[in-house]
């Protein structure tokens, strides 16, 4: 089974009264339009700094009220997604503090964890409950039109709290992303950083680096890439095409699994590399088949849980 746009918007009673959003792009008009979709809250409010996703957002009619500020936005929700860039993080946590209900949750999608808590974490009032999280589903495309209320179905919605997160609170964050659809997980999100950092961070600079490469060559040579881009580069041209403020604030923030992947990363490479050079078939075979047997693990991975199309399901 695939989920398909209008599939069932399975309903219940809401999980909250009013859900804010901050930052209302591609993870945060998903959320928008999941909540709704799936009858989990009462109340959608967002906040965004640039003028012009809030006036698209109007437009497309995502939410029940739009501020500029985060602090007007926070002030009438019993539960907060944080949806923007990581970089903006801790300025936005410092920013709504003062202003957060007592007795509200404060959620995220950011797809860096330890760092969240580092910038956001020390700023949450003692009144409100942080309950970090990531939704392994997304595209490419940035802003409120990239969006998708069914981003989020079949797909594994990870959470990291920590001993002194409140309980209670995590129960009912995994009770709204069930609601919109997703499978929800927890872990700690030093393990979370690590394993993101090798199946999503690398394989996005490994992306960014290619199409680079290829962007470097000179005339004639990088009009042919371009023109005769077909399978694997076209593929890589997705990837890199992801927003370049978020993928900045990623690789800044999850400095050290990364660099120790990339460390990992390039000594085998050096490997194929030598086996190319010696025409060392057997090693290439090797690896190759031992590859395939991976993706097929994935596929099958995949064919238990479905998800929509497009972004990293694909
Ligand atoms: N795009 C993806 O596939 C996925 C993204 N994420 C995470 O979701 C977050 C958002 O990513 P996207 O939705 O793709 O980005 P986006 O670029 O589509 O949207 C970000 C929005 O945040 C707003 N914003 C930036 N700084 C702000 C501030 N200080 N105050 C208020 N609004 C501000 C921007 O104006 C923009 O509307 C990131 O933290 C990213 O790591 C997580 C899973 C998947
Ligand atoms: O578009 C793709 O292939 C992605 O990988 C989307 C994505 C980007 C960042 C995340 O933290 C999770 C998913």
């Amino acid at each position: 089974m695939t989920a398909s746009p209008d599939n069932g918007a399975a309903k219940g009673e809401p999980i909250f009264g009013t859900l804010a959003v901050v930052g209302i792009g591609n993870l945060g008009s998903s959320v928008a339009r999941a909540v709704r979709k799936y009858g989990a809250v009462d109340r959608v409010v967002v906040a965004d700094l640039s003028a012009e996703a809030l006036a698209r957002a109007k437009e497309l009619k995502l939410a029940d009220a739009y501020f500029e500020a985060p602090s007007k936005a926070v002030a009438e929700a019993d539960i907060v997604v944080l949806c923007t860039p990581l970089g903006a993080f801790g300025a936005i946590a410092k920013a709504m503090a003062p202003h957060l209900k007592p007795g509200a949750i404060v959620t995220d999608v950011g797809s860096v964890k330890g760092a969240v808590v580092a910038a956001a974490g020390p700023h949450m009032p003692d009144t409100v409950a942080f309950v970090p999280g990531h939704p392994i589903a997304g595209t490419e495309k940035s802003g409120p039109d990239a969006g998708s209320s069914d981003l989020f179905v079949g797909r594994y919605w990870i959470l990291t709290p920590d001993e002194t997160t409140d309980r209670a609170a995590v129960a009912r964050v995994t009770e709204l992303w069930t609601r919109c659809g997703a499978i929800v997980e927890e872990m700690k999100a030093e393990y979370h950083d690590k394993v993101l950092a090798v199946t999503s961070h690398l394989p996005h600079l490994i992306a960014y680096t290619i199409v680079g490469t290829a962007f470097d060559l000179e005339g004639q040579e990088q009009q042919d890439v371009i023109r005769f881009s077909a399978g694997g580069f076209r593929d890589f041209t997705r990837i890199a095409g992801s927003s370049p403020i978020m993928w900045r604030d990623i690789f800044l923030n999850n400095r050290e699994a990364v660099l120790e992947m990339l460390q990992r990363f390039s000594e085998d490479l050096s490997y194929l590399q030598r086996a190319i050079r010696w025409g060392e078939g057997d090693k290439l075979q090797d690896l190759f088949t031992r590859t395939r047997e991976v993706r097929r693990g994935v596929i099958e991975a995949k064919q238990d849980k479905p998800f929509p199309e497009g972004g990293n399901g694909k």
